[in-house]
């Protein structure tokens, strides 16, 4: 199902941590809509490919989250490109893209790439530090991003970020108000089955990540919710 409009829920699986056959198994074969393979530190073409080669024994659909040049490697399904809207530097939003575009522009295959309005939301997460996002925003300032995504640029996907930390439910349902062909993306801080209830009835899709480390159990029961 390659369709992210009709995905409701995904994992992502960061290069930089180790994760058991065990678990990875039942990521895999849990009901999730997809894999994504992504991080901020450390993530090379080494691990990158070591963790794709183990998914791909599975049919998931399995996407690699672009986070630097050097780990891009043919065999995903799909390629999101993150676009950081509220970054302070232009390389997070267009800078590195437009080197990766004339340089290798002419190898793309535009059908299996997705570009993703990142709003960072967390001032403290990773993500944040690197792209220097101004995460001092309002609503009003968040939705203006929103309708940005979706109206100015077209991404197909508004990704909310709140990494390692949960979100503002009330903010993402003024935010999902105003998508109506761009795909909501909320992340961040979902570690319950509650959470994934919670964010997974306002935005369009729900991605898991950390509490695959640090509660599996948990992380698992959050699909299909
Ligand atoms: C060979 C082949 C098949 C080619 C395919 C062609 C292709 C896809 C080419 C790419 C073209 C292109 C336009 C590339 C641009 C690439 C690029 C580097 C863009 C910048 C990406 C970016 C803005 C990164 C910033 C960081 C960010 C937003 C990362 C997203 C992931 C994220 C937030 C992870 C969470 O962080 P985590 O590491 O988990 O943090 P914790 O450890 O605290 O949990
Ligand atoms: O790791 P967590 O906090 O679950 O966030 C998921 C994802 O949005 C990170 O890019
Ligand atoms: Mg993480």
């Amino acid at each position: 199902m390659y369709d992210v409009k009709e995905w409701r829920h995904v994992f992502k699986l960061d290069p930089n941590k180790e994760i058991s056959d065990n678990h990875l198994e039942k990521l895999c074969e849990s009901g999730t809509d997809a894999i994504i393979v992504g991080g901020t530190d450390d993530v090379t073409l080494d691990k990158v490919l070591n963790l794709m080669a183990r998914i791909r024994r599975y049919t998931v659909p399995c996407v690699l989250e672009v986070s630097n040049l050097e780990s891009i490697t043919p065999g995903f399904d799909l390629y999101f490109i993150p676009s950081v809207l509220n970054s302070r530097d232009i390389r997070w939003f267009s800078g590195i893209h437009h080197e990766a575009v004339k340089e290798y522009g002419e190898l793309m295959d535009w059908n299996e790439i997705l570009i993703e309005g990142y709003c960072i939301l967390n001032d403290n997460c990773k993500a944040a530090i690197q792209t220097n996002a101004n995460t001092n925003l309002d609503d009003e300032d968040v939705i203006a991003y929103a309708m940005m995504a979706e109206k100015m640029f077209r991404m197909p996907i508004f990704y909310m970020e709140y990494s390692g930390t949960y979100g503002d439910p009330e903010l993402v349902k003024k935010v999902k108000r105003q998508l109506s062909e761009t795909r909501l993306f909320y992340g961040g801080g979902i570690q319950t089955v509650q959470q994934a209830k919670e964010m997974g009835q306002i935005a369009d899709v729900i991605i898991v990540g950390n509490a695959i480390y640090e509660n599996f159990d948990e992380a698992l029961k959050t699909v299909n919710n």
